[in-house]
């Protein structure tokens, strides 16, 4: 959409349709509501100042760019945000030339623009990055060590602070609380206005005074970080008044070097209802436009969060030594309740995994329990915090790695595929899995006393399999749920779930179903028993089929000898899983439990036909006869 032309009434009734727009679709698909309203005229101004066919504009975690979509002919597709096979509620090149790189992590937007300055200066081609970082994604450590470059390098990148002084909750550290420095505010912005209009009427040599005046006053800006990294700073300024928007980064943009334009924003603008430091509007399922209110009750089982949540306060009261870190996700995670209850034990560090990782060690050192709840995805941010800080020194620190799988909409980005595969080859490492409610409860209250390190996984939303009673947790031993015939299912955490869904597809069938529970260590001795007596095993784990359950089970086969059994993996292929219904999803992916129930069925004739055990199991009638 060409917007150079318009005046700054049609800019501004442009952002109100915008903001419409997104409010029509957020409401009937749901999505990142808040962030995105409260970006929509910052990104009018980048679109007024620079040119979305050549310079590459980058927006950190890109969440907030709906905006940026609908700027970029995507306004009748973006009905089909987050869907399956529609729009991604991120930045995506492969949906659009506009977008210029793939995020949904946090804090990799400076990194990227210092990258493509690089490239633009080695091609000398007349380009400028110019990127949208919110004041939460600037607590994490990746932020500075781009800065850290481009203030030497002094490329020219302009940066703007979209800072609404809110995270997905209230933000937390020394960063937020210097940026939202009181003087930033109206009272100082008149001030300074007055001062350097006073300043202008001086005489000449009063320049020296001027110039020492206005760097006294950068010591009461937020500016002053920036500056003594070499990043000039501008701001704030109120990132709602779209023509000084359009002046700020005109002026910016000349200056041929790194500049930070700090703007000041209200999260969830435009929609008095979700206005301001409300977390609950920051990501949304389908609500009633009018009220506020979500179409979709949540009833239903509880979800494994929920769960997390209420059995660690429970634990938490009864001991004192069990303390706990979020990496700037408490309602994600389920630890606000924590949070406020124990707030000397209980920490959000911010958007700052590897911080939060590596914290949790020397309290386990010191004789404390910590747990480190985290997403599957964004563990993989502090991976080698795990293995340096945590695993090497052998400590008791707990991963409690929710979003564990499929995830959804979400998409690529944040799928938890690959916790099982990126933790299994660390030494010292144990990994365990739950499957429904009381299995969790236990597995929980088995990690309290477990003296090294200990991965625990859980899926986003509710386990898949019922709540029944199981035996309590020994490390590495193995549950063998029920006997069977020829055929075992092995579960592993919510895939236990869906082998047992999947049986119920297979009425003559019985297969024997484990829930493995440990995939590091396993459980050796039972393992060689079930090999003797199941030639056929289907793993159902949700993750990564390289280096996760079935990769286990063959080293394992390898290790003892274990010839002629069978071993067909329902884990994920090695393909970056695309965002939709996790439902949806799973049905593109074939694995639905009445898709893998047909695929049983296929792999049992197919063997029976190859000289298997002289019985042909009919797919259709799901029958089975003597051959
Ligand atoms: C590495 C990483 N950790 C956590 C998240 C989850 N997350 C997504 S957006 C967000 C808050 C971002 O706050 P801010 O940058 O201020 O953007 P706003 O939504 O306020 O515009 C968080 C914590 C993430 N995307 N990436
Ligand atoms: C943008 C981002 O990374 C978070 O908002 C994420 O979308 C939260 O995921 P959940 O909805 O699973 O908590
Ligand atoms: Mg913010």
């Amino acid at each position: 959409m060409q917007i150079k032309d318009k005046s700054p009434e049609e800019l501004q009734e442009l952002a109100q349709k915008i903001r419409q727009r997104i409010l029509e679709v957020v409401s009937r698909n749901g999505g990142h509501l808040s962030s995105t309203l409260g970006a929509v005229d910052l990104i009018i101004g980048m679109h007024y100042v620079f040119d979305a066919q050549k310079d590459p504009f980058i927006f950190d975690v890109s969440h907030q760019a709906y905006a940026h979509k609908l700027l970029t002919d995507r306004w009748d597709a973006f009905d089909t945000l987050r869907q399956f096979g529609g729009i991604s509620g991120y930045t995506n090149p492969e949906e659009s030339p506009y977008d210029y790189y793939k995020a949904g992590h946090s804090s990799t937007s400076i990194s990227l623009a210092v990258g493509a300055a690089k490239a633009i200066r080695l091609k000398g081609e007349d380009r400028i990055p110019v990127v949208m970082i919110g004041d939460g994604s600037m607590s994490a450590g990746m932020v500075y060590e781009a800065l850290n470059e481009l203030g030497d390098r002094k490329y020219p990148v302009v940066i703007i602070l979209n800072d609404n002084e809110m995270s997905i909750a209230k933000p937390i550290g020394a960063i937020s609380r210097y940026l939202s420095k009181g003087m930033a505010g109206p009272f100082y912005q008149k001030l300074k206005r007055k001062t350097e209009s006073l300043l202008e009427m001086l005489p000449e040599g009063a320049t020296y005074m001027a110039k020492k005046f206005e760097e006294s006053f950068r010591l009461i800006t937020p500016g002053m970080l920036f500056e003594e990294l070499g990043i000039e700073y501008i701001g704030p300024i109120d990132g709602h008044d779209i023509p000084s928007i359009i002046h700020t980064l005109q002026i910016a943009k000349s200056m041929g070097k790194p500049v930070i334009v700090h703007a000041q924003t209200i999260k969830g603008k435009g929609y008095k209802i979700a206005e301001g430091p409300l977390e609950h509007w920051h990501g949304v399922g389908p609500f009633d436009i009018e009220t506020g209110e979500p179409l979709k009750k949540s009833a239903g089982a509880k979800s494994a969060t929920q769960i997390f949540s209420e059995t660690l306060q429970e634990l938490a009261s009864r001991d004192e030594k069990i303390v706990g870190v979020t990496a700037a996700m408490p309602g994600g995670t389920g630890l606000s309740p924590l949070l406020e209850k124990y707030p000397e034990r209980f920490w959000d560090v911010g958007i700052a995994e590897q911080h939060a990782v590596t914290s949790m060690g020397p309290l386990a050192k010191e004789g404390f329990k910590p747990f480190c709840a985290i997403y599957s995805t964004f563990l993989q941010r502090g991976y080698d915090q795990v293995i340096h800080d945590i695993a090497l020194m052998n400590v008791g620190v707990t991963f409690a790695i929710d979003r564990a799988g499929i995830v959804g909409e979400d998409g690529e980005t944040h799928q938890g595929a690959f916790d099982i595969s990126y933790l299994r080859p660390i030494p010292n490492m144990t990994l365990m899995a739950p499957f429904n409610e009381r299995s969790f409860k236990k597995a929980l209250r088995f990690a309290v006393d477990f003296p090294m390190p200990l991965a625990i996984r859980y899926p986003r939303g509710a386990f898949m399999a019922e709540d029944f009673d199981v035996p309590d947790y020994e490390t590495g031993r193995a549950h063998l749920l029920r006997e069977g015939e020829e055929v075992l299912f092995v579960g592993y955490g919510n895939g236990v779930g869906r082998a047992l869904e999947t049986a119920k597809h297979l009425e003559e069938l019985r297969p024997a179903i484990l829930d493995l529970r440990f995939v590091k260590p396993l459980d050796r001795e039972l393992l060689r028993e079930l090999a003797r007596r199941y030639r056929q095993w289907f793993v159902f784990s949700e993750g990564a089929r390289i280096g996760g359950v079935a990769s286990a089970l063959e080293e394992f086969f390898e290790e003892e000898g274990i010839e002629g059994v069978t071993l067909e993996s329902f884990e994920y292929e090695d393909r970056f899983i695309p965002h939709g219904k996790t439902e949806v999803v799973e049905e593109h992916l074939g694995l639905r439990p009445n898709q893998l129930a047909r695929k049983v069925a296929q792999r049992l004739e197919t063997s029976s036909k190859d000289g298997g055990d002289g019985r042909v199991y009919n797919s259709e009638k799901k029958s089975v006869s003597k051959g």
